[in-house]
């Protein structure tokens, strides 16, 4: 009888990860954020990390999931899982999309166009942040390239800049790139209190790198990270003004409150994205997916309702679509990917994503996505981790 080697019992061991032996190697997200923190100057690592204040809210967010069970049906499956979603007439190859996040060149060198050709490659939705470090528009013709005879979806996620010339000038940009969608992130009325930053004087990009979405904006504007305004006076009435200025489909993010959402689609919203920014604006604010079954019955249909903070597994994923998402973003998995191998390190992270969901699916006994059901979900006891 051989006994295995205590090493060998099949744990991850991200450390033993060499990027020359293929990334095949890397069987779950988790693995890529362990090699990302290896690889990344811990600065930028903690600023990916991290939340506001205590990051009560990251910590919750990922609980959340693990204090939900799921509850499968049986002999009821099919061998043929559709997993894609079609949101605002973009196809998704799949139900989980890829959340804003910004300065991609700071964890690889190619940076959003990286990102844009594993959207591509997926078949999944990009939304490209307002803080990328390379422009909308040459994301928006990376990912074309990538997708062959493929469509591919890219969104644009804005702070509106109280100086709606400003504003003016990004929606050209997004919309002249192609861009499908809006994005706007709405919790962000001052910047939230990374203490991880502070502590590591990070508070700016290299002098190598830029926000190229605001650089020449209207004049000569460098692309400095402080050239985002963010304004505790925006209101409801610049939301009116967006849907009088633009014919993109306009999501909010970051509406948290179930009577907010319902403001939102009284003013004509097309869609909501679920989101505590990841933990990283108001800390000790719920777990989105705690509050994903309200804030569903406060849409009650009238708009697609997405979510983000905290989707690790295949198993998050299903538990939000059957609470009521249409689908998820993932923020943090997608630059651990791209710090680990760049564009392929992001593909993988998709692809693991998107097995996972399919495996949940069928483990499930669900023909597809629309079997996903709130009657699949149950409290449990205990966190996963
Ligand atoms: C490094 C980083 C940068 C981010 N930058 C932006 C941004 O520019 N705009 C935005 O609306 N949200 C931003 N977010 C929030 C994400 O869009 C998303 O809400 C969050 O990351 C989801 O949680 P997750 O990281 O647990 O998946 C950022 C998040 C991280 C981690
Ligand atoms: O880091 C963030 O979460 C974020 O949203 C942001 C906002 C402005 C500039 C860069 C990042």
């Amino acid at each position: 009888m051989s006994v295995a080697a205590p090493e060998a019992n099949g744990a991850a061991r991200p450390e033993a990860f060499d990027p020359g032996s293929g990334l095949e190697a890397m069987l779950t997200v988790r693995e890529f954020e362990a090699v990302a923190q290896r690889k990344l100057d811990p600065v930028h690592y903690d600023y990916i990390a991290g939340g506001s204040r205590d990051e009560v809210t990251v910590r919750a967010n990922e609980d959340g999931f693990g204090r939900l069970s799921l509850l499968p049906r049986v002999l009821r499956g099919s061998a043929q899982r559709d997993l894609s979603v079609t949101l605002f007439g973009g196809q998704s190859s799949m139900p989980v999309l890829i959340s804003p996040t910004a300065f991609h060149r700071l964890v690889c060198a190619e940076g959003e166009i990286a990102t844009a050709r594993a959207a591509a490659r997926a078949g999944t939705i990009m939304i490209a942040s307002m803080a990328s470090t390379v422009a909308v528009g040459e994301v928006a013709a990376a990912a074309r390239a990538a997708a062959g005879d493929g469509d591919p979806t890219l969104w644009f996620q804005l702070y509106l800049q109280p100086d709606m010339d400003d504003t003016t000038a990004l929606i050209a940009r997004a919309t002249d790139a192609g861009c499908r969608a809006l994005v706007v992130t709405v919790d962000s009325p001052v910047l939230g209190a990374n203490e991880r930053n502070q502590r590591n004087n990070f508070d700016d990009l290299p002098p190598e790198m830029a926000c190229e979405n605001l650089r020449n904006l209207r004049g000569d504007e460098p692309g400095n990270v402080r050239q985002i305004a963010m304004s505790p006076e925006l209101s409801w009435e610049h939301i009116d003004w967006l849907r009088e200025h633009t014919r993109l489909p306009i999501l909010l993010k970051g509406v948290l409150h179930p009577e907010d959402a319902r403001i939102a689609i009284a003013h004509g919203i097309d869609g909501l994205l679920l989101s505590n920014h990841g933990g990283r604006q108001l800390d000790t604010v719920p777990a989105t997916i705690d509050l994903l079954p309200e804030f569903v019955a406060a849409v009650d249909g009238s708009v697609p309702v997405l979510l983000d903070g905290g989707v690790r597994r295949g198993t998050d994923v299903v538990k939000a679509l059957a609470l009521g998402a249409a689908a998820v973003g993932v923020g943090r998995p997608i630059v651990w990917g791209l710090a680990t191998a760049g564009e392929e390190g992001a593909t993988r992270v998709l692809e693991l994503l998107r097995d996972e969901v399919d495996h949940t699916v069928a483990l499930c006994g669900a023909r597809g996505l629309a079997d996903l059901t709130p009657d699949l979900v149950r409290p449990a006891a205990g966190s996963r981790r």
